[in-house]
């Protein structure tokens, strides 16, 4: 079967419900009481639970869980397309689509699954999907949670009939902030970005780090091996690297790390208060609790798939935020981060990405 659980009591580690549109959705649980929630609508991560049960990713109290539309919040995924720079509708059909259950996945690396609870989920195209976009494929998302809480994407796509297609794509996540004002990025500041505000022209961040005040939309290219979001309100830290990005709460007493591969660009993105009170289904002052750190190859990969398949692994890490950080990069570089994690980031190798027992000390 295609959701599976390695070592612990599979009753408890994973559950199929419908949601209230009756679209199965995947609950996967840790022993120690972590918690992550994937809808079939999308293949989107609706809610990811540390151990303590607090949310860790952004819902707005206006969000709309109701189709044709994703719901804002969580992780969308955006696939062919992401943003609106080409023929789709805005950030691709994938996350409009009711994904299947893969009960029979090609193998990932064996220590994938260990120790971890996960679900394999997949979609085809259609003959729908053919008449705006071509092009044979499938989509195959592995989401597991680790027993201490980790989240993990992996993202297979597969050129099903060798015709050449190029494609962009971006785990676009919604992570809860405390207060936008009280957050800043750190690691940006010498990149070229798109600012998506101004039609895309291309600038060189030239600020000590960024912070919100108004508005931002930009695509940072080929991001750099660490970018640090520090919460101060919350007591949090985001860092990002190009494989890695952590995020600590202060407050909250939490981190989050986010590794990456294959996901060059960094898009940072959050709309303030005009932008929201025009949205729907985000409420007035909502956009202080949010922040999208999206990880994509909008830019330089655009991926070109001749044949086979490519993957987009993606890996969230929780931790206490009581304990020092030390994130090692390549041999022989750490970041020190005022608390814990330690971790090892040859994430290239499946193995480390996404079974390293010493992921969390
Ligand atoms: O409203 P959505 O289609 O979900 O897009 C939400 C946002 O996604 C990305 O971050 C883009 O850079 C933004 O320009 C866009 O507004």
């Amino acid at each position: 079967m295609g959701h599976a659980v390695a070592v612990w009591n599979q009753q408890v580690a994973m559950e199929i419900t419908k949601d209230w549109n009756g679209i199965d959705q995947v609950t996967l649980r840790s022993p120690r009481g972590a918690s992550t929630r994937v809808s079939l609508y999308g293949g989107q991560v609706m809610s990811w639970r540390n151990d303590r049960g607090e949310e860790l990713l952004f819902t707005g109290n206006k969000a709309i869980f109701k189709p044709p539309k994703a719901m804002r919040g969580g992780i969308p995924l955006c696939f062919p397309q992401f943003g609106n720079g080409g023929c789709l509708e805005q950030h691709g059909f994938a996350r409009n689509k009711i994904w299947i259950i893969d009960d029979n996945p090609p193998p990932l690396h064996q220590s994938n699954s260990n120790g971890k609870a996960f679900d394999d989920l997949l979609l085809k195209s259609s003959e729908e999907d053919f008449k705006c976009w071509p092009h044979s494929f499938e989509f195959r998302l592995r989401v597991s949670l680790a027993t201490n809480g980790d989240l993990n994407l992996i993202s297979r796509i597969r050129n099903i009939n060798g015709k050449p297609f190029s494609f962009s794509f971006a785990y676009h996540t919604y992570l809860c902030v405390s207060d936008i004002s009280e957050v800043r990025i750190e690691g940006l500041e010498t990149l070229d970005y798109l600012d998506n505000l101004c039609q895309r022209e291309r600038f060189t961040e030239q600020g000590d780090a960024i912070t919100f005040e108004t508005e931002v939309d930009r695509v940072y290219i080929t991001s750099p091996n660490v970018i640090a979001v520090l919460d101060h309100e919350k007591k949090q830290t985001v860092v990002i690297r190009k494989d890695v990005i952590a995020v600590l709460d202060h407050e909250k007493k939490q981190t989050v790390v986010i590794r990456k591969d294959g996901l060059p660009d960094v898009v940072v993105w959050n709309p303030w208060e005009k932008k929201s009170k025009a949205m729907i289904d985000i409420g007035d002052d909502e956009y202080k609790q949010m922040l999208c750190v999206d990880d994509d190859g909008t830019n330089h990969v655009a991926e070109q798939l001749q044949q086979g398949s490519v993957d987009l692994a993606y890996t969230l890490l929780p931790a206490p935020g009581d304990r020092n950080v030390c994130l090692l990069g390549q041999p022989g570089t750490s970041t020190q981060l005022p608390h814990s994690l330690v971790f090892d980031s040859q994430f290239l190798n499946p193995s480390h990405l996404l079974g390293n027992p010493t992921a969390r000390t």
